[in-house]
């Protein structure tokens, strides 16, 4: 009889792993993030990453970062977090857990919240000391909602079968 594999990877890594695949459907050209909900039990809910509503072309909006507001990605780019949670298609996300490859501005955050995840896994942190992430994690402690880094471990992941 054969043995198991034991070089199988753990459920953060195939999570963060989804999240990370799903961010690289974003045509934001600086930053492409992705988010994925799961279950108690481990089950995918939702993915989602940034871009623009339903509608609103992805060659007609501007991708820029600076400039008029009105001429640059900000307003109009909806975040990963937010997309993931729009998409759930289920009811409920209470005591769901969000796995994101960037941590969630002060906009997710309230979201998050309100939404009923309970947990979110996060990999880069690139924007702590910005008020917005300042923010969301004071209200993430307020109201009981536990964050922690994702730890890579430098496995190679490939899609070949
Ligand atoms: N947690 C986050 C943070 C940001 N985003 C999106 C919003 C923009 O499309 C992009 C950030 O652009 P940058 O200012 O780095 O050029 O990432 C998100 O989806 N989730
Ligand atoms: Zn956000």
């Amino acid at each position: 009889m054969s043995t198991k594999r034991t070089d199988y990877i753990t459920w953060d890594e195939y999570f963060m792993g989804v999240a990370i695949l799903s961010g690289m459907r974003s045509k934001d050209p600086s930053t492409q993030v992705g988010a994925c909900i799961v279950s108690n039990d481990n089950k995918i809910l939702s993915m989602g990453y940034n871009g623009l509503p339903r509608g609103c072309s992805d060659d007609d909006f501007p991708w820029t970062k600076e400039g008029d507001p009105l001429e640059n990605k900000y307003f109009y780019t909806t975040h990963s977090e937010l997309n993931a949670i729009l998409n759930y298609r289920g009811g409920s996300l209470e005591g769901s857990k969000l796995y994101v490859s960037l941590f969630p501005c002060n906009e997710c955050a309230k979201a998050i919240i309100q939404s009923g995840i309970k947990t979110v896994v996060y990999d880069s942190d690139k924007y702590a000391d910005t008020p917005s992430v300042i923010a969301s994690k004071r209200m993430f402690d307020s109201s009981g909602v536990r964050y922690y880094q994702y730890q890579r471990t430098g496995r190679e992941i490939q899609f070949s079968v």
